[in-house]
């Protein structure tokens, strides 16, 4: 309490009981994951399907090892939705940090409604926030949601903090979808990949009614490439990297396209999906018109996610150094909120 307290002075956190007591590691770690009467998946699935699909996600849940602190708690002891937590650390936050905090925070005030059910989140260093903020609204607002992560990493810090864990398999209608961006153009166009997760953040923000995008003062440019020289972000099926580079390099305009490599590791940077990832810069030319760009990579064999998300968010929420966030939104609007958080 005194923790969540001193990271969002403003925000009342519920401490009244809720009726549900099931323990973590049954909602998280059994067969009955995410099938339980609190939230109904909104497929139609037979009984026998469901029992599959049980198994399926257990052998899932149970093989993906668990490093955070929360999450171990979460496995072995009675953890309930009672005790929710942020999954940030205190401590003073740099000026980045505190923009991408009042990115994350500010959207989550205005698109995480009471009624929604099914929420996608992010990934990326903005994320962590997002959730804190959910958190913030209580056990009562969170008892009734399923949280659908697109990947390793925002599946821990769902566990960790304690929310319902579900997959887009189940869930595939998702009220909103929240996540990073490593760069966002005045048409809300992004790139994303930058932590290698862009195949399941495109599913997730696909499946979903709504898409917002939250990051710091340093994502909002007029033209992608600006700030982020990276290049853009492409997941290929390993046998055809060799194959998609060279078409990159010869046909499509990226001569300076790579192969992503591991920092902590021998050898290429392999995705959650098992697949490695290139890096492919573009002049400004191609990157005024980034649909179609990223419709000719897509088209090459071997590529399974482009890392260009065109026309798919509804808001985009930057947070700026003097406190302010500034609010972009697809009809073209641009706001500036001064925050009171
Ligand atoms: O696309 C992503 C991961 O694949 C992230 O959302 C993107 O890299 C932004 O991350 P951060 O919030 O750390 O700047």
């Amino acid at each position: 309490m005194l923790l969540r307290t001193l990271l969002c002075p403003k925000v009342r956190v519920s401490t009244s009981t809720s009726p549900l007591s099931l323990s973590l590691s049954t909602r998280y770690f059994s067969s009955k994951m995410a099938l339980s009467s609190e939230v109904k998946p909104q497929t139609q699935a037979s009984a026998d399907e469901n029992s599959l699909l049980n198994q399926r996600l257990s052998m899932i849940t149970t093989a993906i090892p668990i490093s955070t602190p929360g999450a171990l708690a979460a496995h072995g002891e009675k953890a309930t939705l009672k005790s929710l937590k942020s999954p940030i650390l205190p401590g003073e936050l740099s000026v980045i940090e505190r923009s991408k905090q009042l990115a994350a925070w500010t959207a989550v005030d205005d698109y995480v409604k009471p009624h929604f059910r099914v929420i996608g989140i992010g990934s990326g260093s903005t994320v962590p926030y997002v959730v804190e903020r959910i958190v913030s609204q209580g056990a009562e607002a969170n008892k009734d949601r399923v949280y659908i992560p697109t990947g390793f990493q925002s599946r821990e810090l769902i566990v960790a903090s304690g929310l319902n864990l579900g997959d887009v398999d189940q869930y595939p209608a998702i009220d909103v979808t929240l996540d990073g961006a490593d760069e966002v153009d005045i048409q809300l166009n992004c790139i994303k990949g930058g932590g290698a997760c862009h195949l399941r953040e495109k599913v997730i923000a696909e499946a979903a009614r709504t898409f917002i995008l939250v990051a710091d003062y340093r994502k909002n440019v007029e033209r992608l490439g600006t700030n982020f020289k990276a290049g853009v972000p492409i997941e290929v099926v390993p046998f055809a990297y060799a194959k998609v580079l060279g078409n990159l390099r010869t046909v499509i305009g990226s001569p300076k396209a790579h192969l992503r490599m591991a920092v902590a590791k021998a050898g290429p940077v392999v995705t959650d999906n098992g697949n490695f990832v290139i890096d492919a810069p573009f002049d400004e030319e191609t990157m005024k018109d980034p649909y179609t760009i990223m419709a000719r990579i897509k088209m090459l064999t071997g590529v399974v996610e482009v890392g260009l998300f065109c026309h798919m968010a509804t808001a985009a929420y930057f947070g700026n150094q003097d406190g302010s966030v500034t609010v972009k939104t697809n009809d073209g609007k641009v706001k500036q909120v001064q925050s009171s958080r």
